[in-house]
């Protein structure tokens, strides 16, 4: 069985990618200085936002596709400054 930890373990990832860049996607991104790295993560976000959509209607790589846009949206978090507890609360208090 897949483990939920896993997205514990890459939001810590892409933390250290913001606080300690090295030469990858997610750091280039958020040190992104030409065109605003805030406007380029919330362009994917909309690019992956769009894919799930299509993928949906043709019932085609919708796990896929949900795990760019999931991917992305904690990208957009972590860049923001947002801490995981933030998250797993607002999910607690939903709960009914
Ligand atoms: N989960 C992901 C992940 N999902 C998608 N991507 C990248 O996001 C980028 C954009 O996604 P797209 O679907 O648009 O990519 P594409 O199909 O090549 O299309 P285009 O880029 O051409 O538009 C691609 O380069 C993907 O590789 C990811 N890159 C990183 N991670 C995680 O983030 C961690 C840190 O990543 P690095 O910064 O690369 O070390 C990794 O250890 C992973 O756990």
């Amino acid at each position: 069985m897949a483990n939920e930890q896993i997205i514990r373990e890459v939001w810590e990832v892409l933390e250290s990618r913001r606080d300690n860049p090295i030469d990858s996607y997610t750091s280039k991104i958020m040190q992104d200085s030409d065109k605003k790295a805030e406007d380029k993560i919330l362009e994917k976000v909309a690019e992956e936002a769009g894919e799930v959509l299509i993928a949906s209607k043709n019932d085609e790589n919708l796990v896929y596709e949900s795990v760019d846009l999931i991917f992305h949206t904690l990208l957009l978090l972590v860049y923001k400054g947002v801490e995981i507890d933030e998250l797993f609360e607002e999910f607690e208090r939903r709960r009914k």
